[in-house]
């Protein structure tokens, strides 16, 4: 698929999270790569559920540089990280959803363990609801290059697929196109919807 069509499946893709509320006053980011030096990212302080192709910003994921001197998210460092560890991710979308913002507070680990939900196979690779899938889990911050550094040093000792939970802030996930990363995100807000349900009805 070209860039154009790709930035415009992103646009679509941040409309559906508008709609869902998971990108409420200005919150969330999303990108799209264009190459192996260059990808796409929303401006920041736009509102994400209304983004047009114009709204989106050239950034060099070596050096977070946007050429255009517009200011594109401040997650940037977030977004490129991901595309320097994963070669092959085409697309990053981060949402403040409820449930990514409260679970993540409620865990008090650095791992949202997930285990025995059919909708874990929505997450490519997954075959069974007999496994237990860990979600990352890094303490929010405001210095997004501190953020981005602990991000990078436990991928270095760990596996770190799908996304990851900002605690208290949200979650950010990504895939090798813009259709697997909406799925990642919709398969992984279900299951955190669920989680919450079951430790809301089990206490614990
Ligand atoms: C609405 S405050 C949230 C922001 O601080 C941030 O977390 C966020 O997701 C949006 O920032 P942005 O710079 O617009 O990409
Ligand atoms: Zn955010």
């Amino acid at each position: 698929m070209t860039q154009h069509l790709q930035l415009a499946a992103l646009v679509e893709a941040c409309h559906w999270i508008g709609a869902k509320g998971w990108a409420p006053a200005t919150g969330g980011n999303m990108s799209v790569r264009e190459d192996a030096r260059w990808c796409w990212l929303s401006e920041s302080g736009k509102d994400k559920g209304s983004l047009t192709t114009a709204d989106f910003l050239q950034v060099e994921i070596a050096t977070n540089k946007a050429p255009s001197g517009r200011k594109p998210s401040a997650e940037t460092g977030l977004h490129t990280l991901i595309y320097r560890l994963f070669p092959d991710a085409a697309a990053v979308l981060h949402v403040h959803t409820v449930n990514a913002t409260v679970l993540s507070r409620v865990e008090k680990s650095g791992e949202l363990r997930l285990s025995g939900y059919e909708m874990q196979k929505s997450l490519s690779g997954q075959t069974t609801h007999l496994d237990t899938l860990p979600i990352a889990l890094f303490d929010n911050d405001q210095d997004i290059d501190a953020l981005a550094g602990r991000i990078e040093a436990y991928s270095r000792e760990n596996p770190l697929r799908y996304g990851f939970l900002l605690r208290g802030h949200g979650l950010t996930c990504w895939g090798r196109s813009v259709e697997e990363a909406k799925r990642h995100l919709e398969g992984l807000e279900f299951l955190f919807e669920c989680e919450m349900q079951r430790r809301l009805l089990e206490r614990r």
